[in-house]
């Protein structure tokens, strides 16, 4: 399924790397008076979403899958496809690429994975943040964590470099973006500069 006509951006990467900073940041830097940006996030904050969230220790392989699986159809059909009718842009932190690393390290096939998701919208870009994984690790547990999967932050950076090529061969347009030392400022000024570029803006 394709956007309607305003712009979906997900930015994805390991806890602590700075997603909901850069997703906040970005919203700021690519709204206009003429332009709206919605700055969301899964899971989202419906019901099925605080769910999902709240339940990472309860609920474990396929039933997390469904749970997150059903939360994006339902953030999709609530928030992001109404904002992407009206030509907002949208910039939602975490998305697929997420399920791909969480719910596989859960036990469900990359396949099914996939087949779940069949009918969500693709977005127009994608980027994948990747960080020093110690320090990523440090500022989320700074920060607090209260995820099973926060508890397992294992080569979450080389996860997400592994997963780009699958991602471009399912169509999803996707940028692999390392913030080495830089600022969260710096990050979405990048981001920011490549969306301009890439999105006719
Ligand atoms: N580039 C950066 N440099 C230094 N600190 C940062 C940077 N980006 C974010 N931070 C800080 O690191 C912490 C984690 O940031 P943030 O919550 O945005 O990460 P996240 O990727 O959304 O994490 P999670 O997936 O666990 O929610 C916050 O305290 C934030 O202020
Ligand atoms: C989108 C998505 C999320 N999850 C899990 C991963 C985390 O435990 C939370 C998100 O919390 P954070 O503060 O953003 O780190 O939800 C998941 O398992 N699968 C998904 O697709």
């Amino acid at each position: 399924m394709t956007t309607g006509c305003g712009r979906f951006i997900v930015i994805d990467g390991p806890s602590g790397v700075g997603k909901s900073t850069v997703v906040n940041l970005l919203g700021k830097l690519l709204a206009s008076p003429d332009h709206e940006v919605v700055a969301t996030a899964e899971p989202s904050t419906g019901p099925v979403g605080e769910l999902a969230r709240a339940g990472t220790h309860a609920y474990h392989g396929l039933a997390l899958a469904c749970l997150v699986t059903a939360d994006r159809y339902h953030h999709l059909a609530t928030q992001i496809r109404p904002a992407l009718a009206a030509g907002r842009t949208v910039v939602c932190d975490r998305y697929l690429p997420t399920s791909l690393i969480l719910q596989y390290r859960d036990g469900v096939p990359t396949e099914l994975i996939w087949q779940l998701n069949a009918d969500a919208n693709k977005p127009d870009l994608t980027f994948l943040l990747v960080g020093d994984d110690t320090l990523c690790r440090q500022r989320a547990t700074q920060r607090g964590t209260y995820s099973r999967f926060h508890e397992e932050l294992i080569g979450e950076a080389d996860a997400y470099r592994r997963l780009v090529p699958g991602l471009r061969d399912h169509g999803y347009r996707s940028h692999l973006h390392n913030i080495g030392l830089a600022s969260a400022a710096e990050v979405a000024g990048v981001l920011r500069d490549i969306i301009v570029r890439e999105l006719t803006w």
